[in-house]
């Protein structure tokens, strides 16, 4: 037999401080455009975030990921130049709210001392991996989930996160370089913050609203509502 049985690791809740904690950083856990200080990120702190993300769930344990970081202001000014270009284009898809639209901050590749692309290779694990066979999709969404344990963790450090998506996916493959089969999926800023928002930005700044939970969980099929709540 290879690989370690299932071992003697506690399998019970953790502890009330522990899953304080958990939910903690879930809950405070913000998008950070406008906020970061310029102050280098720890390198080890760097590296436990990079392991988060390493240790998140895969397809098949594919682990399509890379992490491509992005340092060099030259190469942050490419950056910023191609999501200046992508946000003209996409405050005119708004024309009711451009006013609005372009006054909110939405990204900080400059001001953040370390960019992160996370990066999805639809070629990792071959041809065939368990689990994606009738889901080619899933290898994304595992990336994601990657994207996801950064964000947590570095909530956790006191290190800020902010997910840019404007850019024209054609601009970012060639900055970056990525080969075809290779995939940005996240393109992250991050860095120490001077303060946080108490509820998303987008909120605060009138462009949309956090939906109640209640209002999104179905029972048995689509559009069943709980009888009994849960
Ligand atoms: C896939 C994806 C893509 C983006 C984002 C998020 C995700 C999940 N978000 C952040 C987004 O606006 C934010 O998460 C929500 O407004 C909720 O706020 P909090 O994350 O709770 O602070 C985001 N924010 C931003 O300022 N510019 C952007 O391009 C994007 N793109």
């Amino acid at each position: 037999m290879t690989g370690t049985a299932p071992g003697p690791a506690p399998a019970g809740p953790f502890s009330q401080a522990e899953r304080d904690a958990v939910y903690r950083a879930i809950r405070l856990r913000r998008d950070v455009r406008g906020q970061f200080r310029p102050d280098p990120i720890d390198p080890a702190i760097l590296r436990r975030l990079l392991q988060a993300a390493h240790d998140a769930p895969s397809v098949g344990l594919s682990q399509p990921w890379n992490f491509v970081l992005i340092r060099d202001p030259a190469q942050k000014r490419r950056l910023h130049d191609a999501f200046r270009a992508a946000n003209t284009e996409a405050a005119d898809r708004f024309p009711d709210r451009k006013a609005l639209y372009s006054s909110l901050k939405l990204e900080g590749i400059l001001e953040s001392p370390v960019n992160l692309c996370i990066t999805c290779d639809r070629s990792r694990g071959g041809a065939h991996v368990l689990g994606r066979t009738h889901d080619p999709a899933t290898d994304l969404y595992s990336t994601v989930c990657a994207v996801q344990n950064l964000w947590l963790a570095a909530r956790a450090e006191g290190i800020g996160v902010g997910w840019v998506s404007i850019f024209r996916h054609d601009d970012l493959r060639a900055a970056l370089d990525l080969p075809d089969h290779v995939v940005p999926v996240a393109y992250l800023c991050l860095g120490h913050v001077t303060e946080l928002y108490e509820e998303p930005e987008l909120q605060a700044r009138g462009w949309g609203r956090r939906a109640p939970l209640d209002d999104l969980i179905f029972e048995d099929a689509w559009g069943q509502v709980p009888r009994d709540g849960i």
